[in-house]
C-alpha cells in the first residue's frame, strides 16, 4: 500500500501552518483552542503531552492522561495531531491513541541512542515525522537523526528549525543561526523545512518579525504556539499568541515566490549574475596576490629567523581594513571576519615554509 505523504512539498503550496497550546492542560483549554483554530484554516495541531524540561521542577506535561483528550478533539474537528515523544514508550503509548504526527524534541535530537530508539519504535508505522535542531549548533547531528529514521524506512519527515541554546540571556531565547538550517537544505532539499517562531523568539512580540524571515528564507512552514489564555498558560506563557492574534499575524506575512518567473526577469537576473561571477574572479585573484605576497614575507621571516606572528601589523591590519570599508558601506564584523580567516591563513603557509628544510 502506498500511503500519501502529509510531508510533500508538492503538496503544500502555501507556508504548512502548525498551531497549538505549548503543553495541554485540560479537555476544555485543549477543545476551545482547537475549535478557535479550525475556524481560521488550521489542520494541523500540536500539543505538548510530555514536555522534557531543562531544570527540575517546571511544569513536565500531563503525560497519558492528555491522549484521550486528543482523540476526543479530533473526532470532532477535522484536524491531524502532532506531539513530542521522547521514548519508546511515549511512542507506544500515543500509538493506542492513534497520534497523527510525531515530532523529535530538540533535547533527544541530540541523543543518537535516543533518537535511533524512537526511530525503531516508529518503524513501519506509516506515521509522519518532525525532527527539531538539536539544541546545539551541530549540523551533524541534526543531519544524522534524519538520516536514521530514514534508514528505519521513515520517509514521511520534515524538520523544524526551533534556534540554538545560548550561555548568556541574547534577544532571542534560542539563536536562529539561520545559516545552519540554510546548509541543512543544501544536503536535504527535498525535505520540509518548518520553522518554529515561537521557541526562537520566546516572546510573543517577536514571533511575527521571525516568521517573516522564515517566509522571507523560503521555509515550507510555520509552528506557532497558540493558547486561549496565553498569560495564565502552564509552559512557555510569554511566547504563546491568542488564536485571534495567530489569525492577525498570519494574514500580515507577506509569503515569497520561491523562484524568478518569467523570462524578462530570468535574463535580468542572469545578467546580474554574470556580474557577480567577475567580482568573484577579482576577488579570487585578489587572494592569490595577497597570499604571494605573504608567501614572500614568509621565505624573508625564514632567511633572517624571524617569528611568523607579528602582532603589532597584525593589530593595525585588524583596525584599519574596517575603516577602508566603511566608505564601501561594508560591514565592519564582516571585514574583520574575513580578515580573520585570511591571517590563519597567512599564519598556516608561513609556519609551512619556516618549518620547511
Ligand atoms: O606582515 C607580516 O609580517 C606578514 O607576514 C603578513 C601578515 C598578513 O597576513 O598580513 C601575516 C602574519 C603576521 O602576523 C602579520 C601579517
Amino acid at each position: 500500500m502506498i500511503l500519501k505523504k502529509l510531508f510533500n512539498k508538492k503538496n503544500h503550496k502555501n507556508p504548512l501552518i502548525i498551531s497549538g497550546p505549548c503543553s495541554i492542560e485540560s479537555p476544555n483549554q485543549l477543545e476551545e483552542t482547537v475549535s478557535q483554530l479550525v475556524d481560521q484554516g488550521i489542520e494541523i495541531i500540536r500539543g505538548g503531552v510530555w514536555k522534557p524540561r531543562t531544570r527540575p521542577g517546571s511544569f513536565e506535561g500531563l503525560g497519558s492522561i492528555a491522549l484521550p483528550w486528543i482523540q476526543e478533539v479530533k473526532s470532532k474537528y477535522p484536524v491531524k495531531f502532532a506531539i513530542e515523544v521522547a521514548s519508546a514508550e511515549h511512542v507506544e503509548e500515543a500509538l493506542k491513541y492513534d497520534i497523527d504526527i510525531y515530532w523529535i524534541g530538540a533535547r533527544s535530537t541530540v541523543n543518537p541512542f535516543t533518537v535511533q530508539e524512537i526511530a525503531d519504535s516508529l518503524k513501519g508505522t506509516g506515521k509522519p515525522v518532525m525532527i527539531k535542531n538539536p539544541v546545539n549548533a551541530d549540523l551533524s547531528l541534526w543531519m544524522g537523526a534524519v538520516e536514521r529514521f530514514q534508514k528505519a524506512g521513515i520517509t514521511d519527515l520534515a524538520v523544524i528549525h526551533r534556534g540554538f541554546s545560548n550561555f548568556r540571556d541574547t534577544i532571542h531565547r534560542n539563536s536562529p543561526l539561520w545559516q545552519i538550517p540554510i546548509e541543512f537544505r543544501t544536503h536535504f532539499p527535498e525535505i520540509m523545512m518548518i520553522n518554529d517562531p515561537s521557541h526562537i523568539s520566546g516572546k510573543r512580540e517577536l514571533v511575527p518579525l521571525i516568521a517573516q524571515k522564515a517566509l522571507d528564507l523560503n521555509f515550507d512552514g510555520l509552528m506557532i504556539e497558540s493558547h486561549i489564555d496565553p498569560d495564565n498558560a502552564w509552559s512557555d506563557a510569554q511566547q504563546q499568541l491568542t488564536p485571534a492574534d495567530l489569525k492577525k499575524m498570519l494574514s500580515e506575512l507577506k509569503t515569497r515566490k520561491v523562484k524568478f518567473e518569467g523570462q524578462k526577469m530570468k535574463s535580468q537576473l542572469e545578467e546580474i549574475r554574470q556580474q557577480i561571477d567577475q567580482a568573484d574572479h577579482d576577488l579570487l585573484e585578489a587572494l592569490h596576490r595577497r597570499f604571494e605576497l605573504v608567501e614572500k614575507i614568509g621565505e624573508y621571516k625564514k632567511l633572517n629567523n624571524v617569528a611568523v606572528l607579528q602582532l603589532d601589523r597584525w593589530k593595525e591590519i585588524f583596525e584599519s581594513r574596517p575603516e577602508w570599508g566603511k566608505p564601501l558601506r561594508l560591514n565592519k564584523d564582516l571585514i574583520q571576519e574575513i580578515f580573520g580567516l585570511l591571517h590563519q591563513e597567512s599564519i598556516r603557509k608561513q609556519t609551512e615554509i619556516l618549518d620547511s628544510e
